[in-house]
């Protein structure tokens, strides 16, 4: 710890010449932010000297100290001997079960397997991952959410960083060719151990960011980008896109939704015309993740008859020549690069056909599955942010005397909140569980129906967390950035998450026309 200051030494600095405050324990010397804070200097100098912690917690969210604050931190409250190394002091709690808890204990603000409870899903494997996201996107993401929301895109380091920490491999489906992978994975677990509950983690410790636009900025185009040249492109593909990807330098996108057509997939009508030795692309691409600064483009295309058995996919690259994107204005997920992309008499070589000609719809349903899980473990801890956030706000704010959780009508939100995400979680524990066990070439058929309900069910969830978190956090909720920053994201971000991946209506019907198929299949007595 560094420099240690007692209670009467910070007293002393009270002046707008010479101004300290104690926020949480630690000292900040502020003279050189007072004409700068955005609340004003007056208010500063009011709580010169003194510990501000409660005032601060009312008015700021926490990474406004880990941001901002940490530029004036000059040390600590205490004296030399109160630095004991509190690491080896074991708190033994006996209510405590199960494993030894992780992250704020705050209720139901983490799954239940973090606060202790006994789970057959997870293994200190498990926890070694959970661990090693947590502290990457505690400092390297959450800080900055808000601004690379506004600046519309994310620095190329974070992809890098991410890179580097394993994230991005972990975000995508699995290798056949380790080699091809350029980093360890989080928490140094081997490539071959690697499983569908340490890719769920990856992807919900880093949605804890409660920014759609950062996870789908990141990971989105990669993860559905890359699925088909994972699964079914040629090796030389694969050496030249997956180590580029999962090195963070270069950026891949799936094109799949036309202007004229979204969920109807079979019915798309971008052309590629035979030429011989190449394909002639003509045809526009909307509302593709990562479009704007993607380096290639898994693109599905027309190359046969009309319907499902005429789509192909090429791979497209920027520099083709007659390849255009620009950013569309969406309402959320503004960090994720969301493009209209044309392209325009585009030649593509036919060593960029990934699989078979006129496969590419089988291609398209393959990568359904994994697309909506990931849609599942986002939107899921999207809402869980919801429910942390309003469980910590409801603590600090008073109204009428009282905190807000003491108002039965703000328990009675939070419980519906939180009885639909647990829900929730344990339906998607049970579907990845599946994933890993069932064999791959029947899980399109029988776990199609049931993962379609769940994305239906988790994007209902996040919507009715999101709208009630707002009521929650009030005028908070109704301005970008402080306080309310995750809840006002999110509230904008719940349509990018209910109708891509197959929207809410679609998914319904096919949760339920599966069921009846595969209720056939097994003999079902209806
Ligand atoms: C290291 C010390 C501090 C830093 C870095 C800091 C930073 C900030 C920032 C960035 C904001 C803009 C809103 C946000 O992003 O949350 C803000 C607003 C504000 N701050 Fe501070 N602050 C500090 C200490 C304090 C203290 C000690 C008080 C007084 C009790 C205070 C009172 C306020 C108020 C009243 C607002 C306006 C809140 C609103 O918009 O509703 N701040 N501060």
């Amino acid at each position: 710890m560094a420099k240690t200051f007692t209670v009467d030494e910070v007293a002393k600095h009270t002046s707008e010449n010479d101004c300290w405050v104690i926020i949480h324990d630690k000292v900040y010397d502020i003279t050189k932010f007072l004409a700068d804070h955005p609340g004003g200097k007056k208010i500063l100098l009011k709580n010169a000297g003194i510990d501000a912690t409660e005032k601060f917690d009312s008015f700021h969210n926490a990474a406004v100290l880990e941001k901002i604050g940490s530029k004036f931190l000059i040390g600590a409250v205490g004296s030399a001997e109160d630095e004991v190394d509190t690491d080896d002091i074991e708190d033994v709690n006996p209510l405590m079960v199960g494993a030894n808890p992780f992250g704020d204990m705050v209720p139901y603000g983490d799954p239940m397997w973090y606060q202790d409870w006994y789970s057959p899903y997870y293994d200190e494997s498990h926890r070694a991952v959970r661990k090693a996201v947590r502290e990457f996107v505690d400092t390297e993401v959450i800080p900055y959410c808000h601004e690379w929301d506004e600046a519309k895109k994310l620095p190329r380091e974070l992809y890098i960083k991410a890179a580097k920490a394993g994230i991005l491999a972990g975000c995508v489906s699995e290798i056949a060719d380790p080699s091809l992978i350029p980093y360890k994975m989080p928490g140094g677990i081997e490539y071959e151990k690697f499983d569908a509950f340490h890719r769920m983690i990856v992807l919900d410790e880093l949605s804890r960011c409660a920014s759609g636009g950062v996870t789908w900025g990141l990971i989105g185009g990669l993860g559905i980008g890359i699925g088909p040249i994972i699964h079914f492109a040629s090796a030389e593909l694969q050496q030249k896109i997956i180590p580029a990807c999962l090195s963070g330098t270069k950026n891949i996108c799936l094109c799949i939704t036309e202007p004229t057509g979204g969920s109807d997939v079979a019915n798309l009508v971008t052309e590629a015309k035979d030429m011989g030795d190449h394909f002639l692309v003509n045809g526009e691409k909307k509302w593709i993740t990562n479009g704007v600064f993607a380096d290639f483009f898994t693109v599905a295309v027309r190359t046969g008859d009309k319907g499902f058995g005429g789509i192909s996919f090429l791979l497209i690259e920027r520099d083709m020549p007659g390849v255009t994107t620009r950013q569309m204005q969406c309402s959320g997920v503004w960090s994720s690069g969301t493009a209209y992309v044309t392209f325009e008499d585009v030649k593509v070589p036919k060593a960029n056909v990934i699989g078979q000609v006129n496969h590419g719809f089988k291609y398209i349903m393959t990568n359904f599955n994994p697309e909506r899980v990931g849609c599942i473990i986002q939107a899921n801890r999207f809402a869980r942010v919801c429910i942390e956030e309003c469980m910590k706000y409801g603590n600090k704010r008073k109204t009428f005397g009282k905190k807000l959780v003491d108002h039965p009508v703000i328990r009675n939100k939070l419980a519906h909140m939180i009885r639909q995400v647990e829900a929730t979680h344990c339906w998607l524990e049970s579907l990845v569980y599946q994933t890993r066990h069932m064999p791959a070439e029947i899980q399109a058929l029988r776990l199609g129906g049931p993962i379609a309900l769940c994305k239906a069910q988790a994007t209902q969830t996040f919507e009715y967390c999101a709208r009630e978190a707002a009521q929650i956090f009030g005028g908070l909720s109704y301005t970008r950035g402080g306080q309310g920053e995750k809840v006002e994201r999110l509230y904008r971000e719940v349509r990018a998450f209910a109708i891509p991946g197959g929207s809410e209506e679609i998914m319904l019907d096919l949760g339920m026309r599966q069921s009846f198929k595969v209720g056939q299949f097994l003999g079902a007595k209806m």
